[in-house]
């Protein structure tokens, strides 16, 4: 499972953390697309890179495939799994932008500036199931987009495009984002205060310490739980100034709703885990990650390598 946040510094810079959690990796590495890059694009959503971009992913048919990534415009996109609702075109629709499921991420973070323009230019947008190849048939996905001031998330399903307003900035797995929106209202009662002592019968109760208000928020990994957990704790957690702070905030966050190896099977028996958690901060365009077996925070600025160069970077 997967989970995503987004917050704000407060100073005009966005944040974008997730967790890609799965039984193993993909080979996933930090890849760079600089401006000066001919991407191919099936249907030519992806003319040309205009905004340089910078997160994890493959790079397969010479293409970038993201699962997460930012530019240098501070706007920032990942995906997470959605099968049972995500539903692509079988074919481009005429007139349509039509972009290919496994470039929804690259379309945005490539072309775009703001969370306002995607929204303006979704409108207009077919998310087509077209692979690149044989070997990875279209991801069934759904997307959280962010930039320093809020968040959308994208879905499309069986009767098209959807686009909601994130106004938790979170994103968990299936169902959908309305669903997990209105779920929250389950949960009205946790709070980060300290209770007062409470009187029981003839007994007098004093809370064994902070935390007593929390109580009910879902400790499980579950899809609907890692949402809530994930909504609170990014909620609570208090407006940070500096680089740093932000950084362990996200990870932090993202600790929350990690997977730890031998909890959760999947379906084939196998047990999932955070493979790796990924932060794009606008502040510095750097990448930031971690992974299960090397937990030390690592980090690439897209400054380290030629953001206006002809050739991707794969770090
Ligand atoms: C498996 C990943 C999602 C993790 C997740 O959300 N798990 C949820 C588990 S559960 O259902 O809720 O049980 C997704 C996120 C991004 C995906 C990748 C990206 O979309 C990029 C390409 C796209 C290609 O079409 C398929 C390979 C691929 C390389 C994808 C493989 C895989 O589907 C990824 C890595």
């Amino acid at each position: 499972m997967c989970t995503a946040v987004r917050f704000s510094d407060g100073n005009g810079h966005l944040y974008l953390a997730r967790n890609l959690d799965w039984t193993s990796g993909y080979g996933e590495r930090v890849v760079l697309t600089p401006t000066g890059y001919a991407t191919r694009s099936p249907f030519g959503a992806v003319a040309g890179i205009r905004h340089a971009v910078i997160g994890m992913g493959l790079v397969e048919e010479k293409t970038p495939l993201y699962f997460d990534c930012g530019n240098d415009a501070g706007l920032a996109v990942a995906g997470l799994n959605f099968p049972g609702y995500a539903q692509y075109a079988p074919e481009p629709v005429e007139g349509a932008t039509n972009v290919a499921a496994f470039e929804f991420p690259l379309w945005v973070a490539s072309q775009f500036a703001s969370v306002d323009e995607v929204e303006a230019a979704l409108g207009d947008v077919v998310i087509v199931d077209r692979p690149i190849n044989r070997k990875y048939p279209s991801s069934l996905l759904h997307w959280i987009i962010g930039d320093a001031t809020r968040a959308v998330v994208v879905e499309y399903t069986s009767d098209g495009m959807h686009v909601f307003d994130d106004d938790v900035d979170v994103l968990a797995n299936q169902p959908g984002f309305a669903w997990h929106h209105e779920n929250l209202r389950n949960y009205l009662n946790a709070s980060s205060g300290f209770p007062e002592d409470t009187v029981l019968g003839r007994a007098r109760l004093a809370p064994f310490g902070s935390g007593s208000l929390m109580r009910g928020i879902p400790g499980d990994y579950y899809s609907p739980s890692r949402f809530v957990r994930a909504a609170y704790v990014n909620a609570h957690y208090p407006e940070k100034a500096s680089e740093e702070e932000n950084v362990s905030r996200a990870f932090h966050t993202l600790q929350q709703v990690a997977m730890v190896d031998g909890c959760a099977a999947m379906s084939s028996g196998e047990f999932e885990k955070t493979i790796y958690t990924g932060l794009f901060s606008s502040r510095t365009t750097t990448y930031y990650w971690n992974t299960y077996d090397a937990p030390a925070i690592r980090s690439v600025a897209m400054a380290d390598h030629a953001s206006d160069g002809t050739e991707l970077a794969v770090i």
